[in-house]
């Protein structure tokens, strides 16, 4: 389709599509996937196990280049894997949400983290849809597509409170799942390194009215459009 295997950052708040929409897309046009939110949970994970204290950045920062987190990218089946153990269910409990903004806002945290994206993202043969707060600003700011998702809090929270019904037993009720969400978007706005954020040159979609699979489609139809555009080799 072009020259160079094509990279696709998608980011956004919690609840707007992200995961689902890169998923399915990379899957449709035989990309890799990589859900960056799942490294720093996985990494959140392993502070906690390891009882570090998550609200001291010092001692946060002191230990950040311990864990060995391997993502795998296949989108049908993406792994996530700390020191070789499988943490693709710890990694979601309300313990790991609650601390995950604490730690993702240490800087020698994101440096880490980052390095392993640009790593994955490199190294795709088939290029890669790449989904968090801060790909198109600061992981892969050469990105050839960057998308912005963005929903209502109301529609975010109640996708979100759908979704742990389904999956976690005794999960929080709609209000408590809609503050949990808004606090963890103003902490990861908010926070001095490399916050959530629309890049300049990212299109931004609302995703509170559409389908996933309206959302699906339109992203397909950007990275399509931006391979035709790309010069051929
Ligand atoms: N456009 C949409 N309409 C309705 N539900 C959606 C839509 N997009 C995603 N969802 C659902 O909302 C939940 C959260 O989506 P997810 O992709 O995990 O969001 P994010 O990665 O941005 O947090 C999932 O259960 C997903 O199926
Ligand atoms: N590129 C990224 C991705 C996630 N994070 C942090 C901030 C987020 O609150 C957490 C969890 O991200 P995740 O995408 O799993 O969050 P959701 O619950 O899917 O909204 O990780 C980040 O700081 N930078």
């Amino acid at each position: 389709m072009s020259a160079h295997p094509v990279i696709v950052a998608i980011d956004g708040p919690s609840g707007t599509g992200k995961s689902s929409t890169s998923k399915a897309v990379a899957a449709r046009l035989g990309m890799g996937y990589l859900d960056t939110g799942a490294q720093y949970r996985a990494i959140t994970w392993w502070m906690l196990s390891n009882g570090v204290d998550v609200n001291d950045p010092a001692a946060v920062a002191a230990v950040a280049g311990k864990p060995e987190i391997v993502s795998g990218t296949d989108p049908l089946a993406p792994t996530i894997t700390v020191d070789g153990t499988d943490v693709a269910g710890p990694i979601r409990t309300a313990e790991v949400t609650g601390a995950v903004s604490a730690v993702s806002a240490v800087p020698a945290v994101r440096t880490r983290i980052t390095e392993l994206q640009r790593g994955i993202a490199a190294g795709a043969p088939a290029g890669i849809v790449v989904e968090g707060r801060d790909i198109g600003t600061t992981v892969l700011p050469g990105a050839d597509v960057k998308i912005f998702l963005t929903a209502d809090p109301e529609a975010r929270a109640a996708r979100r409170s759908g979704e742990l019904r389904g999956t976690a037993p005794g999960a929080p009720d709609l209000a408590a799942t809609r503050e949990a969400l808004i606090k963890r978007d103003a902490a990861d706005s908010g926070r001095t390194t490399s916050p959530l954020a629309k890049a300049d040159d990212a299109t931004e979609l609302d995703t509170t009215e559409l389908t996933l699979e309206q959302v699906i489609s339109w992203v397909i139809g950007v990275v399509e459009d931006a391979g035709r555009k790309q010069p051929r080799s």
